[in-house]
């Protein structure tokens, strides 16, 4: 951003004056001149405007900045747009820049003048983000946006977003520039195959039409996507169904309208019949309304390593397509930064600048994860290859606004686009008064752990090097690096005490209640440092009495974990609630683990030196079986599968022991074959040591086999083979749940 200081009157600077130095416009303006000079914040304002504006969402938020002390007599605002009278002698500031704004704050007058009437609200906007400020600087900005589009694309799997959330975000997009909003819940049945041809029931048609009002007092285009491909037949049929959608949501007044065929297979692909569609939606749904903003698609290859060039899809669509047609993009890979060789690839192929449909923060692929994090990695110098930058959030409306904040400060200007500092500012305005607290959660949740896309993010940054050190040494040579030691510790710390206070929050509660899984995980991740910390040190300073109980401390803490873990957030795909996977928590575990080790070798014992708690332990005298490790997932236990043939002897059993009386749901096996008839027996052991056999039944056509484990507390259960002979079978699956 380009800052200029004048000379001018050098006012004292008061300790405000100082956070009005850090103080920085949001999204970071292209000019700002300060005159290092201030006024009192006017009290009574007078509002100098042509008539025609009274109900422009420019004025209505003026209004709402000086609530009824809008007098004759005021302090006079100026307010026009280009080509107004008004503002005529302001002609050569005001940028020639759609959205764009100039914003003067003098001793005697304050003109904020637009290229347009977004222009307009935006400078009003940046008005009352100074009017925050102990006095009002005299300020000369000019400002304007690098890209037409910016915004958020509410098209994730999982639970859509509230109504309360969604006006919530209208709101934030207003206040942060941001001008789209495209509605695509991929679990609203309305959205997507197979109600897309169906109205809205009328509950759900009220709440969309509040949110498009909501989003017109924020200057936000609020653009209503379709869903068909899944099921859509190229006939005229399904045409006018979705024409007549369109109609009945141009009726709720939307004005903006946008068809995704992402995530689809079979007749809905063509490209050919997607572009036939859309050419005629344009030419007789958006041409004829006249007041219909710009069709957007989502392509079915809709990132570089789907798309298949030679098979020409992306190219039927560049050729094809009416030109006015937006078509979106998600880089390289589904999960990808944006750089300029991305956009030099796909805009030769679309013949247009790529609308990029940006995969972050989404984590409904990482769905045990908060993405807290700084937004980096997407280039700087692509302002102009780019139609649209819009993010693709995560479920969690509230905790996604870190990472909407800064996508807001990049897409306004990207060459002035600071990471590290839009992250922090991001944190200060979504949580003033627990900023410090907020950051050092975000700062450890911000990694996605192992994912199926590859795509990872840095996490504990500033404790990374200690973290290392300390691990380095205590593992390598059994030393304390004694500085290390006491920044993880005050880490710890800070840890809990965040945790702790956020969870106690009286403010932004959407967001507690929205991150609380992750919080309470984080103050056991916290505690669980200071406990490992603890055993490292008595170990090396033989402290052996104390050992033995932070030992058992740190332990009841990895129960506590795996709890959490095992109750929060369950879903069928990454239940559960990790904090600190990628730094914290392997660093803690590697110490617990090399003190337990050093501590039996020491001492004789034979402490189980396993960090990553599991309730679950498998005993097996069939040889193949006995190593097969047991992984729990959210409230499931699965024994891994094996490829071999299974030699299973007669009697040969296979136990799976609780750590303590637990009630299961179904136990499922699968030993590729439905004829286990006089030949295995499943039986479970209950708290009071009864067993008893319970009856396998088929599951499916295939050779799944399942049993009800009953409402009595399981201390263990076990396959054995009871036909008197060796039995060959598979072992592909031995999984349970709990209730
Ligand atoms: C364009 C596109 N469609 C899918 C895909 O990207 O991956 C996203 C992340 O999993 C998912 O949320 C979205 O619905």
């Amino acid at each position: 951003m380009k800052r200029f200081i004048l000379a001018g009157a050098v006012g004292l600077f008061t300790l405000q004056h100082i956070s009005a130095q850090n103080f920085q416009i949001q999204p970071t303006p292209q000019q700002y001149v300060t005159l290092q000079d201030s006024l009192e914040i006017p009290l009574q304002v007078s509002l100098i405007t042509d008539k025609s504006y009274e109900n422009l969402p420019a004025v209505s938020l003026v209004e709402n900045l000086w609530k009824g002390q809008i007098k004759e007599n005021g302090f006079p605002i100026y307010l026009g747009i280009q080509g107004d009278k008004l503002v005529k002698k302001y002609k050569k500031n005001i940028p020639n820049k759609s959205e764009g704004y100039y914003l003067s704050i003098e001793k005697d007058k304050i003109i904020v003048a637009g290229a347009d009437e977004q222009g307009l609200f935006y400078g009003i906007q940046t008005l009352a983000q100074l009017l925050t400020l102990p006095k009002l600087p005299l300020v000369q900005v000019t400002d304007y946006p690098d890209l037409p589009y910016r915004g958020v694309v509410e098209g994730f799997y999982g639970t859509p977003w509230s109504q309360d959330a969604r006006l919530r975000q209208l709101e934030f997009y207003g206040k942060n520039k941001l001008n789209v909003y495209l509605y695509g819940p991929k679990d609203d049945p309305y959205h997507s195959t197979p109600n897309w041809r169906k109205p809205y029931p009328p509950q759900e048609a009220a709440q969309l039409k509040a949110l498009v009002d909501k989003a017109k007092e924020n200057e936000v285009i609020f653009y209503w996507a379709i869903h068909p491909g899944q099921d859509i037949r190229w006939n005229t049929e399904d045409r006018d169904a979705l024409m007549k959608k369109f109609e009945s949501m141009y009726e709720l007044g939307v004005r903006a309208f946008a068809v995704f065929f992402d995530d689809i297979s079979g007749e809905g692909t063509k490209a050919e019949k997607q572009a036939e569609l859309l050419n005629y939606l344009d030419d007789n749904f958006v041409k004829v309304k006249g007041d219909v903003a710009p069709l957007v698609m989502c392509p079915t290859e809709y990132n570089k390593s789907w798309s298949d060039v030679k098979g020409g899809y992306l190219t039927t669509l560049g050729d094809k397509l009416n030109k006015g047609i937006q078509i979106m993009w998600t880089g390289d890979r589904v999960i990808a930064c944006i750089d300029k060789p991305s956009m030099e690839f796909i805009n030769p192929l679309l013949k247009r600048k790529a609308y990029i449909w940006w995969n972050f923060p989404v984590s409904d692929y990482v769905r045990d994860h908060l993405l807290m994090g700084p937004v980096y990695g997407n280039g700087l110098d692509i302002k102009d290859d780019m139609a649209a930058f819009v993010s693709n959030p995560m479920e969690r409306a509230e905790a996604s606004k870190i990472a909407l904040y800064s996508i807001a400060d990049y897409a306004w200007n990207l060459e002035s686009y600071d990471s590290d500092n839009s992250w922090k500012r991001a944190i200060q305005d979504l949580m003033p008064q627990h900023a410090k607290y907020l950051e050092t959660f975000a700062a450890h949740n911000s990694d996605l752990g192992e994912n199926g896309h590859g795509f990872r993010r840095d996490e504990s940054v500033a404790l990374q090097p200690a973290l290392k050190a300390l691990q380095e040494s205590y593992t390598k040579e059994g030393k304390i690096d004694e500085k290390a030691y006491l920044e993880v510790s005050d880490a710890c710390q800070q840890i809990i005490l965040s945790a702790d206070m956020l969870m106690a929050s009286k403010t932004n509660r959407p967001l507690i209640e929205e991150i609380k899984p992750w919080l309470i995980q984080f103050k056991l991740v916290g505690e669980y440092g200071q406990q490992v910390l603890q055993m490292i040190q008595e170990q090396a300073t033989g402290k052996t009495e104390d050992f033995k109980e932070t030992y058992a401390h740190a332990q009841a803490l990895q129960v506590q974990m795996g709890e959490v873990d095992a109750t929060y957030n369950q879903n069928p795909y990454q239940p559960g609630v990790k904090s600190g996977s990628k730094c914290l928590m392997p660093t803690f575990n590697s110490l617990f683990e090399a003190s337990t080790i050093r501590y039996n070798q020491q001492q004789g014992t034979q402490l189980d030196t396993r960090a990553e708690y599991q309730p679950y332990t498998l005993n097996s005298d069939v040889s193949q079986l006995a190593l097969l490790p047991v992984r729990r997932k959210g409230r499931t236990g699965a024994v891994s599968s094996s490829n071999e043939v299974i030699l299973w002897q007669s009697n040969g059993q296979l136990t799976l022991a609780m750590d303590y009386p637990r009630t299961l749901g179904n136990i499922v096996l699968d030993l590729g074959t439905l004829d286990i008839e006089g030949k295995f027996v499943l039986e479970v052991q209950t708290a009071d040591g009864n067993w008893k056999t319970l009856e396998l039944k088929p599951a499916n056509n295939k050779t799944l086999l399942v049993a009800q484990a009953g409402s009595e507390q399981v201390v263990q259960f076990r396959l054995k083979n009871t036909s008197g002979t060796l039995q060959k079978v598979y072992f592909k699956r031995c999984s349970f749940n709990e209730l």
